[in-house]
């Protein structure tokens, strides 16, 4: 068993750019305890009143298998620890289990402590001693051990046994300032073992964009806890990403850090976090990034139709993420034809259709499109070329008027000519720019003929410049998804005038939606 305990709420809150509120701490504890994690290090109660109300406001929320812990420092030199203030407020959180950072360096304890190598000895043992007598949970966070073993391995290893005499559960080696490599790290925690019989824990940052595998070495030479971060937040660079080590250790070297059942939850929990701290969710987050199972080589494509295995390190369902196939001009016929046969699935191979369609995507992206983020826009040119697409309407024309100063959220108006059997229809519509004014305007028209596209909406829209140094007559590349609440779809237009790309997607929109429902 390897405990997992995840600082997101601490370590994670002192990343650049992050700031929860006391919602967002409850939101993401109960997801954390629902994905099944052994601690939950929520904050440090004597360090803001957002702390203090969130454990206030925790008593009261009962959790099936997570821990919450309270952390905080040793007491201050030179005064009691019923006097520290911050130890106080540890005594008030409410929780069970506390974890204490001292110092294990002797430069920080002359530098930053400002005090003796002998007080520091007793700041740690004081303050352990007092909460375990207090009935609670201790753990002991040697902060900078690994610099400290470096520079004095009789200190450092002293501040573990003067916790390990005070009644810890736990020591936590921490490679604090992220420099240390995994052979040090394995070599390090093995001699800390010898030296003492405490269950010892791995605490890695990531400035040397090592803490994984530092956290999975100090695990191999003996550590029974990570702690770490969900995504890998936390100061400065940040934490060991737990979401890297929980599969890593569970499904690779077959430790029981979560609930089994649960390791499918890995994508969401970690996509739940990225949304409450309003970050794009990293797609090359390993097992669970969206592209941690996507393939794009049409050589890779090609062996993981045939069996998996042979381009993948684990199967993603483990981790509740998915494979994707990407279609581009470094495709083969394997990747297209798995695409293509979506819609026609007699082709082979060898079928001339399959090469012709191949040779168009090829000629296509060389000139700036971009199947791989458009599907939408693949399946219609595949349609096409087997004559299989049915247009349901007509563009006689459409124009663009821009208004500058801009009037009640009104910048463009947009005029569109459509006809459907012979029936033409002239609409106009205002928007809040050139597109939103097209699209508005396209709708009002359709929407007469096809009652249908009232569910749909764009939700996003981009815009590439694909030849910046055409400067304001290079080509752009627009990407629309659209959504009808059952499904989203993307389609794209590369054009020299932004107003045409972006028309030509909303059209590939529209169309998309309309063939579908006759393939149903
Ligand atoms: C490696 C880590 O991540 S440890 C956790 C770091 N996290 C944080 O700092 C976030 C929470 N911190 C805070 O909210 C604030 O720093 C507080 C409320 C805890 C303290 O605030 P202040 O009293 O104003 O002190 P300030 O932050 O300026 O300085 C830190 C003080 O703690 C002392 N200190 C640092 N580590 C320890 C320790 N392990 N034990 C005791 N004291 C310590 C420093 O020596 C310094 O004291 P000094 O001013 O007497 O020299
Ligand atoms: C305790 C801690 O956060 C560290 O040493 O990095």
């Amino acid at each position: 068993m390897v405990y997992i305990y995840d600082s997101v709420l601490r370590d994670g809150a002192q990343s650049e750019g992050i700031s929860y509120t006391v919602d967002d701490k409850l939101k993401i504890a109960m997801k954390l305890d629902e994905f099944g994690v052994s601690y939950i290090e929520a904050g440090n109660p004597g360090s803001n009143p957002k702390d203090a109300e969130f454990f206030k406001r925790i008593k009261n929320v009962k959790f099936k298998n997570s821990k919450i812990v309270a952390f905080g420092s040793t007491r201050r030199p030179k005064i009691n620890v019923e006097d520290d203030a911050n130890i106080q407020a540890l005594l008030d959180s409410g929780v069970s289990t506390i974890c204490i950072f001292g110092k294990s360096w002797d430069l920080h304890v002359s530098d930053v402590l400002r005090t003796s190598l002998e007080e520091n000895l007793n700041m740690i043992y004081d303050t352990v001693k007092f909460l375990t007598s207090k009935g609670f949970e201790v753990f002991f966070d040697a902060e900078h051990f690994f610099d400290g073993y470096k520079a004095n391995s009789d200190y450092a290893l002293k501040t573990l046994k003067t916790a390990y005499d005070a009644g810890a559960g736990f020591a936590v080696l921490c490679d604090t300032n992220g420099g240390s490599f995994p052979d040090e790290v394995y070599e390090i925690v093995k001699s800390a073992k010898k030296f003492i019989d405490i269950p010892l824990g791995i605490h890695a940052h990531n400035d040397s964009e090592l803490a994984v595998a530092n956290s999975i070495a100090a695990v191999k030479a003996g550590a029974s806890m990570v702690q770490g971060c969900m995504n890998g937040i936390g100061e400065r660079i940040g934490n060991a990403n737990l979401c890297s080590i929980i599969p890593a250790l569970q499904i690779k070297l077959h430790y029981k850090c979560i609930p089994e059942e649960n390791l499918k939850l890995l994508t969401e929990v970690s996509k739940f976090i990225s949304e409450i701290i309003n970050v794009q969710h990293d797609s090359r987050l390993p097992y669970v990034g969206e592209s941690a199972f996507a393939h794009k080589g049409g050589m890779h494509i090609d062996a993981v139709l045939k069996n998996s295995k042979t381009y993948e390190h684990i199967d993603p369902e483990l981790v509740g993420n998915d494979r994707k196939i990407l279609m581009s001009e470094v495709s083969g016929k394997s990747t297209i034809l798995s695409k293509i046969m979506e819609i026609e699935p007699t082709l082979t191979k060898d079928s001339p259709e399959t090469a012709m369609i191949i040779e168009e995507i090829k000629k296509l992206e060389y000139n700036g499109y971009k199947f791989e983020g458009a599907e939408a826009s693949f399946y219609l040119l595949v349609k096409k070329f087997l004559g299989k697409f049915k247009k349901h309407f007509d563009i006689k024309y459409f124009k663009v008027i821009d208004q500058i100063p801009w009037e009640n959220e009104t910048s463009a108006t947009a005029m569109v000519k459509i006809s459907v059997d012979g029936i033409e229809e002239l609409t106009s519509a205002e928007g809040n720019g050139p597109v939103n004014a097209l699209d508005k305007a396209l709708r009002k028209a359709l929407e007469l003929f096809y009652p249908v596209l009232k569910s749909v909406s764009l939700t996003d829209y981009k815009v590439r410049v694909l030849n910046s140094n055409g400067a304001t007559g290079a080509s752009v590349r627009v990407i629309i998804e659209s959504t009808d609440k059952n499904m989203n779809w993307s389609t794209m237009g590369v054009s020299t005038n932004i107003i045409q790309a972006s028309w030509d997607a909303l059209i590939d929109s529209i169309e998309y939606k309309l063939n579908k429902i006759e393939d149903e």
